[in-house]
């Protein structure tokens, strides 16, 4: 199979040399051209560990979408509209599939919705604790898929250390791999403290209730947040030496601001973005999300997280039966 990867992050060429492993013919667009010659002239991509690309790279995401039977997009969730705008058509494409973890905050979209503003063509999204960093060494790894032909793409993309798992809900999936990235932020704050171990535990668990609560705005199935694309993301993303979001916590406890945090790296964390459009949906449906709010306004109005700490501690008490 062709498959097409718009993005040449760490996690599109870790995917896309996945695919290669499974024998399939890949091309991958990159933005910069710089990329596209590392890429080309098979040397390291120093993102990955020094891993070496296996597939080939070009600049122009026409030729990528012309190339392709299925295209795959892994790009930060704020550019893929103005990517796909650049797509003059379709040709044999049969499929997208999304990697991206997000919401777009123009428009409070998710991923699924933003592809539908451009084509109308069978829509999966692949999501679960999967690192790129980790996959690209063939850590073993489980994700779920969820969408349009699932039961074909679980075994293209499924080897020995790579297992894929199909789902029907992808409000689901969508939204608990766009939520996990805004607790990790919180998350990383916590690590920045010093490691609150109990505090922790506390805030994944709430966080998990957080995410179900957000995603029966959207229909989304409760069970879907306690798979891989729920809780086991969340707990990756949350515990990982690899995830950004959680380092971006880390380093907000520990005085950065998030100009600097932004200026300091190339690699995107998603949660930052998608806070905003949680907090604008969260209040335009009158739903409480207090981690995602704390997260918001120590990223957005300077609050002092260890504030935003005692001011989650300090919410009235509460009686719920299953907690
Ligand atoms: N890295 C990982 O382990 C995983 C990442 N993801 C998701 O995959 C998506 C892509 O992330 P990564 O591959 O990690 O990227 P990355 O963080 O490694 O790099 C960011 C990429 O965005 C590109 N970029 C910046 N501005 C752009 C623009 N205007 N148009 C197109 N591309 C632009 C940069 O060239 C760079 O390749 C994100 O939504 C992320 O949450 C999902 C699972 C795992
Ligand atoms: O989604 C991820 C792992 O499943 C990557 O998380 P980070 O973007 O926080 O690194």
């Amino acid at each position: 199979m062709k498959f097409g990867v718009i993005g040449a992050g760490s996690w599109g060429c870790a995917f896309a040399n996945l695919l290669v492993e499974n024998s399939h013919d890949v091309l991958v667009w990159a933005r910069r051209k710089e990329i596209v010659h590392e890429i080309n002239s098979l040397k390291k991509i120093s993102y990955l560990n020094g891993i070496l690309p296996l597939f080939k790279a070009t600049n122009n995401i026409q030729e990528v979408v012309d190339f392709s039977d299925y295209l795959i997009i892994a790009i930060p969730v704020q550019f893929i509209r103005e990517n796909l705008a650049k797509i003059s058509g379709w040709k044999n494409v049969k499929g997208i599939i999304n990697l991206s973890k997000g919401l777009e905050i123009k428009t409070l979209k998710r991923v699924s919705e933003i592809v539908r503003d451009f084509v109308d063509l069978p829509y999966t999204v692949l999501s679960g604790p999967s690192h790129a960093e980790e996959v690209a060494e063939k850590i073993p790894t489980a994700v779920t898929i969820a969408g349009g032909n699932t039961s074909e793409l679980q075994k293209f993309f499924s080897n020995d250390y790579f297992r894929v798992y199909t789902s029907i809900d992808v409000a689901g999936v969508e939204i608990s791999g766009a939520l996990k990235n805004v607790m990790a932020i919180a998350a990383g704050i916590l690590d920045g403290f010093g490691g609150w171990d109990n505090a922790k535990a506390a805030l994944m668990t709430r966080a998990l209730f957080e995410m179900i609560k957000f995603g029966k705005i959207f229909d989304a199935d409760e069970r879907t947040f306690f798979g891989l694309s729920g809780v086991g993301d969340l707990m990756v993303t949350c515990n990982s030496r690899h995830s950004r979001n959680r380092l971006l916590g880390e380093f907000i406890a520990k005085g950065k601001t998030l100009s600097e945090i932004v200026k300091s790296s190339k690699m995107v964390a998603e949660g930052m973005y998608t806070v905003k459009a949680v907090v604008n949906i969260a209040s335009q449906q009158s739903i409480d999300m207090p981690i995602s709010k704390e997260v918001y306004k120590i990223l957005y109005e300077n609050k002092d997280p260890k504030i935003s700490m005692l001011d989650l501690m300090r919410r009235p008490l509460k009686e719920e039966w299953y907690i």
